[in-house]
């Protein structure tokens, strides 16, 4: 019985590796041992290996030639494959769960909503006020930066979405966000008290959120620069013509994709600035000569942005050490023939990305926290880097994330020091987390 799985799954063709136990297969391993079990298996099969973990038969695939052309082959039946809590929780027009021509109009629609174009007019405004505001009065306090970097992502992006009504929306939206970001990470048992259930919920009342948000502005003339108004179409210049339900789903998206991703890698630059204090010297050098430039309560805008080389070089050292992303999950839509293997269809192939990341051959000694790496911008469009997913699915927020993190840093390393209170343990997998907060204390600047 205990090899079941290996018997259910033996097939001609398959990759090498091990399947373990019946229905948990070897998820435990992978969860405890996390990069440790990926690496024990490719030191047995290679780069490319089978396994059952989180529920379905996996391909792992730690190839950079073959992740390349798995990412680049939706086409060919490599879909998404994010497990099913995320696709219903998300919503059927999310845009993980659409393909094809549908993936590539929902696509392009996101896409002219995050144009450089408003990145510069409407979007990095709306940004700056928010964290100009928010990072305020936080001199000598002990603050847990976790929560604070979460709260600065959610709320920095609902600002961008309904610029006017974020305010009053906020409390009631975020408890539910909350909710429905656990709910997507966990399994699909729709009972009471499950987080499934209260992620469904959540999904209901958000949902509810919104067509209400949209009726009051149909009744309405007033016009408001914000993303909700751009995919509604009340900008003159959309092509895009999207259904409630689109809309809907697309806000969701924004929020979702844009939130942990954003958080995270927020909290991680600051404990490695911290860590390093020549690295945050050379930060700091940078945002005060932004500021020597400007009136005290002047914006930030795009010239100060591209102006920041080394707080972008931070944010991509900071995405590769903390490997902010493991992988990317794809499904086969068919039974297909892939590094001259038989895949069949519904396996899910995780194209795991981190050990990219500590490659010695590509980045000189990888386990060092070294941003002047990144100024190189060559770096940056390397073919092997992958923090931003590459091919027909490559992050579209990646532009804007960075504008996000930023600004956030702008404010706080020109406005505060910080030491860490110490004691707090980080998580480095399944996700970069602190399970009890990451506490600093802040004297100002
Ligand atoms: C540091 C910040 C960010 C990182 C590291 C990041 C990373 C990624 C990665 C690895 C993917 C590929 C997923 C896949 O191939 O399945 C992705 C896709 C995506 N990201 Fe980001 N992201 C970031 C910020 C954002 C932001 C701010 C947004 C908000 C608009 C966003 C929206 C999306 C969307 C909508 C997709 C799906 C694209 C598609 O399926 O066509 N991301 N991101």
């Amino acid at each position: 019985l205990l090899r079941w799985n290996e018997v259910r799954y033996r097939k001609k063709g398959l990759p090498p590796g091990t399947m373990g136990w019946p229905v948990f297969g070897e998820t435990t391993e992978f969860l405890k041992q996390g990069p440790n079990f990926m690496k024990t298996q490719r030191a047995r099969y290679g780069s490319f290996f089978k396994s059952h973990i989180l529920g379905c038969p996996t391909i792992v695939s730690m190839d950079p030639e073959l992740n390349r052309y798995i990412l680049m082959n939706e086409a060919k039946g490599l879909v998404p494959g994010y497990p099913q809590s995320m696709l219903d929780i998300l919503g059927k027009c999310n845009i993980a769960a659409v393909h094809g021509s549908t993936h590539k109009y929902m696509r392009g629609a996101l896409l002219s909503i995050i144009s450089p174009t408003l990145i510069r007019d409407q979007l990095l405004p709306k940004i700056d006020e928010f964290m100009r505001a928010h990072l305020s009065n936080w001199d000598n306090k002990v603050i847990n930066i976790q929560e604070k970097t979460k709260e600065v992502a959610f709320l920095s992006s609902l600002k961008q979405i309904a610029g006017i009504e974020s305010c009053s929306l906020s409390d009631s939206f975020m408890t539910e966000f909350f909710n429905l970001v656990i709910g997507t990470l966990s399994l699909p048992i729709n009972l009471p008290g499950t987080n499934y259930h209260r992620g469904f919920q959540a999904r209901k009342t958000i949902v509810n959120i919104v067509s209400k948000l949209l009726e009051e502005r149909r009744a309405s003339q007033e016009t408001h620069h914000d993303m909700l108004d751009c995919l509604m179409g009340r900008d003159d210049e959309s092509r895009y013509k999207l259904s409630d339900e689109e809309i809907i789903d697309l806000v969701i998206t924004i929020m979702y994709s844009g939130y942990e991703t954003v958080s995270t890698t927020s909290m991680m630059a600051v404990k490695y600035l911290h860590d390093h204090p020549k690295a945050l010297e050379e930060l700091r050098r940078e945002h005060l000569a932004i500021r020597e430039r400007k009136k005290p309560d002047d914006p930030l805008d795009l010239n100060d942005l591209k102006s920041m080389r080394f707080t972008r070089a931070v944010i991509f050292e900071t995405s590769r050490l903390a490997t902010i992303v493991n992988g990317v999950l794809r499904k086969t839509t068919e039974d297909m023939e892939l590094n001259g293997y038989l895949i069949p269809k519904g396996w899910r192939i995780y194209v795991y990305t981190r050990e990219i990341n500590y490659d010695p051959f590509l980045y000189s000694d990888p386990l060092t926290f070294n941003p002047w790496r990144w100024m190189d911008k060559s770096l940056e469009s390397k073919h092997y880097f992958l923090v931003f997913g590459g091919g027909t699915r490559q992050c579209p927020g990646k532009e804007l994330g960075i504008t996000e993190i930023s600004t956030f840093l702008h404010y706080f390393v020109t406005r505060y020091r910080w030491e860490e209170v110490g004691g707090d343990k980080l998580m480095k997998f399944p996700r970069v987390q602190a399970p009890n907060g990451l506490h600093i204390r802040v004297t100002s600047y």
